[in-house]
């Protein structure tokens, strides 16, 4: 795993969007994340894709279900040979422990077992609504505090979570436990959707591993200039 990773999200329709945006970036290596809408719209195919052409790849599949279906679909998801998945922590520590028994038992010998992080609470989330349409009435730090705890004891690898909470889960379940953040955008941004929001040198200062950035660079006029300048912040440059 590279140190402290800028994932781009590959929010994009079809394989042919991937293409046209990836041809921009003149070869370099990436971290990517492919997420629901274009894994349902053209499946492993585009994985194997994006492996021949040298990119890390975060599947966000985000996976919450009763345990004995995680585990099986995690047994698939493995044989992929992604870098790292998702679950939603919500689905309890049974079904997490369960994801990771079907990745250890789908990952092929010699390979590597992908990373698993569990969602503490999207980042579209705000406190209000966790109050009042989720019924939960601890504070939402403390919710996602809590269910990191409980994404530890399971023997997950990390969390999704905002740079809000970053620190409070490191204190937590220690400094190894990986912390990625999106929700990132630069103070010129659209917020868009995103409501725990913060910028990628928030996300530096506060200690996230890695930062998700989706349409502040796919919807930027320039990709490039826009990853750039996001990296440039994140890496402190
Ligand atoms: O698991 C995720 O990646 C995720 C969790 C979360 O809490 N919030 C969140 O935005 N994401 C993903 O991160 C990306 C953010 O995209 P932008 O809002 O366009 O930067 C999207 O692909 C989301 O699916």
């Amino acid at each position: 795993m590279p140190e402290r990773p800028l994932i781009v999200a590959l929010d994009f329709p079809s394989i042919s969007e991937v293409k046209q945006f990836l041809g921009k970036f003149e070869g370099e290596k990436l971290y990517v994340k492919v997420g629901m809408e274009l894994f349902y719209k053209e499946g492993a195919p585009i994985l194997a894709y994006l492996k021949e052409n040298g990119h890390r790849i975060f599947l966000d599949l985000k996976l919450h279900d009763i345990p004995n279906t995680v585990k099986s679909a995690m047994r698939n998801l493995a044989s992929f040979d992604v870098d790292l998945v998702n679950v939603h922590a919500a689905g309890g520590k049974l079904m997490m422990e369960a994801a990771l028994e079907g990745l250890d038992e789908g990952t092929k010998a010699g390979q590597k077992r992908p990373a698993c992080i569990a969602v503490t609470q999207l980042t579209s989330t705000s406190a209000e609504m966790l109050r009042q349409e989720l019924l939960i009435q601890e504070p939402i730090e403390d919710v996602v505090v809590h269910y990191a705890k409980n994404a530890k004891q399971s023997g997950l690898d990390g969390v999704v979570c905002s740079t809000w909470e970053v620190e409070n889960i490191l204190d937590a379940c220690g400094t190894d436990f990986l912390t990625v953040t999106p929700g990132i955008r630069l103070k010129t941004d659209q917020v868009d959707d995103q409501v725990r929001i913060a910028t990628p040198e928030e996300a530096r200062k506060r200690g996230s591993w890695g930062i998700v950035v989706g349409r502040p660079i796919t919807r930027a006029e320039n990709p490039l200039n826009a990853y750039i300048t996001i990296r440039n912040q994140w890496e402190g440059n």
